[in-house]
Order: C-alpha cells, then structure tokens, then sequence
C-alpha cells in the first residue's frame, strides 16, 4: 500500500528525515515514535506533501506521490486521510457541517454529501450530536469529529499526527478507543505519529522508531519494547517498566507519601 524509499528533507542546515525508508501493508497499523524532534511529523507530512520532499520517493499503490503534479495530488490526497493535532473544526458550523464540507466542495451532491457524514459520525459514536457546534463539544469529540472528517472520504490510508497531544488527558482515551476499532477492523491502513506508548504496544502491528531523522529499529511491539536494540528503544523499554512498576505498587497500596 504505501513504500518510501530513501526519504530525505532538509530545513536549512538541519536534516529533519535523513534516508528513511519504510512500507506499511494494506489494512496494517504501523506507529512511529521517538523522541520529540526527531522527524516524525516530517516524514508523515511529507507522504501526502504538506511538507515537500527533498529526496526519495513514496509511492502508494504502485504510484510514486512525489511526482504527481498539483491536480493529480489533488486526487490522491482524496484517498489519504490525515488528523492532526489540531482539530481545526469551523466553528459557525454543526459537527455534520464540518464533515460535509470538503465533499461538497469536491462536488458532492448535499445529500450523498449528508449521508456519507452521518454515516462517518456514527463510526466514531457522535451520532447524538451531529447538530452541535464545536463550542458545544469536548475536546475528544470535537477530535472525533477530525477523525469523521477523515473517514468520510473512505480513504485507503489514514495517516494520525499525534491526535491526542493537544486533548486534555482524561478525553485521551476516548479518541484512543476509536482509533483501535478502525484498527481492528482493518478496513482503513493507518500510520500513527503517537507519544500514547499503551496504544502503540496494545494496537500496532508494528512500530517504528526513529532518531534523529533516521528509523534505529523496527518490529512488533513486543519485541521493539522487550527486547529492544536500539538507544531509543531500550529508553521506552524502562520508560514502561517505571510506569508499570509504579502503577502496580500505588494500586498495591504501596506510596512513597501518605
Ligand atoms: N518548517 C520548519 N522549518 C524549520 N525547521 C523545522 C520545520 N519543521 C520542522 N523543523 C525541525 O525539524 C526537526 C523535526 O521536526 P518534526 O516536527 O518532524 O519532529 P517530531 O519528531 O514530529 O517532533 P514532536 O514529537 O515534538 O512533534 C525539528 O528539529 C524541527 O524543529
């Protein structure tokens, strides 16, 4: 589904993806993670060219995106879906609005437009609220209205920016949920830029871990995390044990202060 090859991009003097090469199977989640800075929103911004490449190449289905002009991106970008950090919802519009919106601006017919909105609301469960404005909605829902946003198109990849970095940590979990159904379902192939290392170890068929631009390693979650072989890799493995370890003993009873 998506192959790159040798990825390369550069602002000014600092190389932010440095040869990076990656492939991700049709209905398989892969997470990238790693230290912040590294590369990750470059390298996933670049599959659909938010951010233009410098080197390398990326093809999906067969055809190589860094080549396409503006018009043909244009329908190709159609099959990507993206969410980002940020939800960038219109606030003077209902939820069902926001979703509708780029549909019938590519020339959708309002009902089909309406039907296909209703129907990606209902995967992410705000089938309740599809009246509300973003104002009325937390800020999980008003990222699961993104998310619809996104799945409204049916893309066959779905490419996740840290969807839950700017969510307040108790709303965390419900975006988590809705991504681990459209990952069990497999009718979508996602690659994630996450931090939620429970998500990307329950979740993932793979992961990706990269450093300063590079990939240092990549396997199923189990072995990236029990037995890692990388820097970076052995960094989350203590980071779980520490989390682990402390949840387990404060849920023992066991406090450093009481
Ligand atoms: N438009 C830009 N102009 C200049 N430097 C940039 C630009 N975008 C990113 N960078 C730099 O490129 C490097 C990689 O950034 P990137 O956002 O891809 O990292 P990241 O791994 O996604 O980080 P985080 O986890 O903090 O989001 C960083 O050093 C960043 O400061």
């Amino acid at each position: 589904m998506l192959k790159i090859n040798n990825l390369y991009k550069h602002f000014g003097s600092l190389v932010a993806v440095n040869n990076l090469s990656m492939s991700v199977n049709k209905g398989e989640t892969v997470v990238i993670m790693g230290p912040s800075g590294c590369g990750k929103s470059t390298a996933i911004r670049a599959i659909n060219r938010l951010i233009e490449p410098d080197g390398g190449s990326i093809f999906l289905d067969g055809t190589d995106v860094t080549l396409l002009s503006e018009e043909e991106l244009r329908g190709v970008r159609k099959r990507i879906g993206f969410v980002f950090q940020q939800f960038n919802l219109i606030g003077r519009l209902t939820a069902v609005e926001n979703v509708m919106l780029g549909l019938v601006m590519d020339g959708l017919k309002r009902e089909e437009a309406y039907e296909k909105s209703l129907a990606a609301l209902q995967k992410v469960g705000l089938d309740q609220v599809v009246d509300h404005r973003p104002s009325q909605l937390s800020g999980g829902q008003q990222q699961r209205v993104g998310i619809a946003r996104a799945l409204a198109y049916e893309p066959d990849l779905m490419l996740w920016d840290e969807p839950t970095a700017s969510l307040d940590p108790m709303l965390v979990r419900e975006v988590l949920v809705v991504m681990e159904e459209l990952a069990r379902v497999r009718e979508t192939t996602m690659l994630v830029v996450t931090h939620e290392i429970a998500f990307a170890l329950h979740v993932a068929d793979r992961i990706v871990l990269m450093d300063k631009g590079s990939i240092v390693e990549s396997g199923a979650p189990h072995r990236v995390f029990v037995n890692p072989v990388s820097d970076v890799g052995r960094r989350y493995k203590e980071l779980i044990e520490y989390q682990l370890n402390t949840s387990s003993r404060t849920l023992a009873g066991e406090r450093i202060a009481s």
